[in-house]
């Protein structure tokens, strides 16, 4: 711009010198257009995290990604009008009344049992990513299913509008004043709004799981999502992430706190606290007053006979078939030296682990490690059974070999590394239900479910489309 102003300066001079005022306003007013426009191009160079000096197709290409994304987000703003309307209402809640006859909501068990002896139905899981949160999900909408519960379910996708914090408003068809018996698909937590959907004596449960193994799996798996990873080199990008974090990191760019802190994120806190910051023990400690039961991915056995006795379920509540698991091959193994730099950098998901491995451990104590190692081989026992009678072959397999669209579990941009199963064709009529649910993956019961997930299948679509290219 520079440039053309100097050229169409100097001939103006030259030829026409009564105009060159009103076309240096004019040229003025050009600049001023043209900077706006590079502002927002630096402002979304600065979201995608990417240096200003970068190949202009590249720069195309984030401006048509930016573009895809927000037209998407406001198309499903559009399909959700009383987004914008529930906030007026903010202070209706599921009355606790309602706790009584969201309990009748169980059959047959609830009627032969006293009230504090039933299983609990009001349930609150935090779906924290990579943390085999998509088992329990499988859990709880089987018991829901079987019981015939009400569930909050989010509209147009598998999240409650992820990674802005929940609002009532993400919840399908929600009217001020509903009240639900489960709350569990993905969300970035937000404990007022929750609240408001749950009758009060509902039950609060999340999991977590040992930071390193965390990173390393939602690594794996969004790092193609998250611009900030496109301009690391090498085989190995997730080495070379961790031998300089913050040369690559920048906390506003797009999808940054899949890199960092995950958990913290997904509680609705500041992912980027330095671990030392007094802020993040101050947040664990409300969490701890919000959360009845943490489990933990790394003790998944015991922390479902954990829940299963915080909720008064029964063995075969909690049976289930590991689901969203990757092949081998696509697992990084970590040294220890590469633990321990994932875990410093992110310090605050780290002492947040630490906070409740300590509960947890606690808690089986109390519940008695005896008792508990003979529950976990019945667990086991149970587990090994059902996988023979449901799953063709045995065990998980890889994408390529599942016969069935149904069981196609949905995979990382660009990668085919998430298993699935068969089901065996032989299975006796009272059977074949159960084991088909157990092996249904997260989209697809949704789906059953009735959920619309036009947005996800949208996406879906966009990123097979990218990479078939
Ligand atoms: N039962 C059980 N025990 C231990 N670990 C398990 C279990 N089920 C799932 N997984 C592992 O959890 C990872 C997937 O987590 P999520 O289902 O929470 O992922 S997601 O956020 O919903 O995409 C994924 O981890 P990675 O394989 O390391 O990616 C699964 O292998």
């Amino acid at each position: 711009m520079t440039n053309s102003y100097w050229t169409i300066f100097k001939k103006q001079k030259k030829d026409q010198p009564c105009c060159w005022v009103e076309n240096l306003r004019l040229e003025q007013q050009e600049a001023h257009q043209e900077k706006s426009g590079k502002q927002v191009c630096i402002w979304i160079l600065k979201m995608f995290g990417i240096k200003r000096n970068k190949d202009t197709s590249v720069i195309r290409g984030l401006i048509l990604w930016f573009l895809v994304t927000n037209i998407m987000l406001v198309l499903y703003s559009l399909t959700n009008p009383l987004q914008m309307k529930n906030r007026v209402f903010q202070e209706n809640r599921c009355p606790p009344s309602m706790a009584g006859l969201l309990q009748k909501n169980v059959t047959q068990i609830a009627e032969s049992q006293p009230a504090e002896a039933s299983p609990a139905v009001n349930i609150m899981f935090m779906k924290t990513h990579k943390t085999a949160s998509s088992t329990i999900l499988n859990i709880l909408f089987r018991f829901g299913e079987k019981h015939n519960l009400k569930f909050a379910f989010p509209d147009g996708s598998n999240d409650f509008f992820y990674p802005s914090p929940f609002l009532c408003s993400h919840v399908k068809d929600y009217k001020p004043g509903d009240c639900f018996n489960i709350v569990c698909n993905h969300m970035r937590f937000n404990h007022q709004e929750v609240a408001k959907l749950l009758p009060p004596d509902a039950v609060y449960v999340t999991i977590l799981r040992n930071p390193a193994d965390l990173f390393e799996s939602s690594f794996h798996y969004y790092h193609r999502t998250i611009p900030l990873t496109w301009r690391i080199n090498g085989e190995n990008k997730l080495e070379r992430f961790l031998s300089d974090p913050q040369n690559f990191y920048s906390p506003e760019a797009y999808n940054s706190f899949y890199l960092k802190n995950l958990l913290f994120f997904d509680f609705g806190f500041d992912n980027n606290l330095e671990a030392n910051d007094s802020r993040v023990m101050t947040n664990i400690h409300n969490l701890s007053k919000r959360f009845d039961l943490v489990l933990m991915a790394d003790y998944f056995e015991e922390s479902l006979i954990l829940l299963k006795d915080k909720l008064r379920w029964t063995m075969d509540d909690i049976l289930y078939l590991k689901v969203n698991a990757r092949k081998n091959s696509s697992v990084s193994r970590l040294s220890p030296e590469l633990r321990a730099k994932i875990l410093e950098w992110n310090g605050a998901d780290w002492k947040l682990y630490q906070h409740f491995h300590d509960i947890f451990w606690a808690k089986i104590e109390v519940y008695g490690r005896e008792k508990m190692k003979q529950e976990v081989n019945e667990l086991r026992r149970r587990n090994a059974e059902m996988k023979a009678i449901c799953v063709e072959g045995g065990d998980a397999v890889e994408a390529k070999n599942i016969k069935e669209r149904r069981f196609q579990p949905w995979q990382p941009v660009g990668e085919s590394s998430i298993l699935g199963y068969n089901m065996k064709k032989e299975i006796e009529p009272k059977l074949r239900i159960i084991c088909e649910k157990m092996l249904t993956p997260e989209i697809q019961y949704l789906s059953d479910f009735g959920v619309s997930l036009w947005l996800t299948s949208l996406w879906g679509w966009l990123k097979d489309a990218v990479f078939t290219l």
